[in-house]
């Protein structure tokens, strides 16, 4: 109690986080329910890892917070744009759970918000998640990798957990407008070690890390694709028993 009024009252940055973090993911493992949306998770044994790290995920659409909060670890957050804070109800949760916002127009200023994250992480024994595409993407691939995840991870000298997300487009088309229910594959691999590592190795580590990434995303699409059926557009009823009784139960084979 004495630790969580510290946390509400005083907003101690990134000591909050792990008490608030564990309320926001009870909440959202429950929208999936109402989304029709289902979770299969492998490698869960690479997130056993004592004390702080940083995980990296691909970045599809906001439905990707769906799926952090099946997995995400306790003392976890994330490293989110600023514009986020000023999102009514979504900024003023992610404010409470502690998240570290950067300005992307500013590098410099990410960079310093960066580099103090480091220091806290070891300092409260804090994991990260950052998404190093830097924006979201629904190319059927993954952006090229901005830098600051690998800067951050071997400034504090600790290892980088690669979650991957399958593709969402067989059930979700954003700029279509078109959304069914659907599974969604989460893939945890093995964590990358930085230790002993320096600035001149974030491209190679970077290098690495996408390609282990890509090579994953390609494997759990393909295979989440298959049992996966048709989109349907969001105008559609969404929820299983809404499209059971419009469509009959072909839309919900896969659950
Ligand atoms: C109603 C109900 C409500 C319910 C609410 C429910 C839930 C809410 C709760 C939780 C939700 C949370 C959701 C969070 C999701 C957030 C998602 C996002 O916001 S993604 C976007 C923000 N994140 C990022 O952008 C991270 C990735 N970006 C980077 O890391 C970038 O590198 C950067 C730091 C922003 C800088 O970007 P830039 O474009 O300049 O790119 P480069 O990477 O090329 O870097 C340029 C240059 O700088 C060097 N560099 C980078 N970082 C560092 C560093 N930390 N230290 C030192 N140097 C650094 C880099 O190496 C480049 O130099 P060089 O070319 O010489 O190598
Ligand atoms: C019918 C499906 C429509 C999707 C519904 C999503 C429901 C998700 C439920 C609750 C979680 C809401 C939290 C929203 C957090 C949004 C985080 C986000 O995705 O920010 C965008 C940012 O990263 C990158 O921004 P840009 O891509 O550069 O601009």
């Amino acid at each position: 109690m004495d630790y969580l009024s510290d946390c509400y009252w005083t907003r101690s940055g990134l000591k909050c986080l792990f008490a608030s973090c564990r309320v926001i993911r009870f909440v959202v493992r429950h929208v999936k329910y109402f989304l029709g949306l289902r979770f299969q998770v492998s490698g869960w044994e690479h997130l056993q890892t004592d004390g702080p790290y940083v995980i990296i995920s691909n970045h599809q659409s906001s439905l990707d917070v769906l799926g952090m909060m099946e997995i995400l670890p306790d003392r976890c957050t994330m490293i989110a744009k600023k514009e986020l804070v000023w999102a009514g109800t979504v900024g003023m949760v992610c404010w409470l759970g502690g998240i570290v916002f950067i300005n992307r127009q500013k590098t410099r200023d990410a960079k310093n918000v960066m580099s103090d994250a480091a220091k806290t992480m070891l300092a409260d024994q804090i994991r990260l998640w950052v998404f190093p595409e830097g924006t979201r993407n629904q190319n059927g691939g993954l952006l090229p990798f901005k830098k600051g995840a690998f800067h951050l991870a071997i400034q504090a000298q600790v290892p980088i957990i690669p979650i991957v997300f399958s593709s969402y487009s067989n059930f979700y088309l954003r700029k279509e407008k078109e959304f069914k229910s659907g599974t969604i594959t989460l893939k945890v691999l093995p964590k990358i070690e930085t230790k002993g590592l320096t600035a001149d190795d974030v491209t190679t580590l970077s290098e690495k890390s996408f390609s282990v990434m890509h090579s994953a995303f390609m494997e759990i699409s393909s295979q989440t694709t298959q049992s996966n059926g048709p989109v349907f557009p969001l105008s559609a009823p969404t929820t299983r028993m809404a499209r059971d009784h419009v469509v009959g139960n072909h839309a919900n084979q896969a659950l």
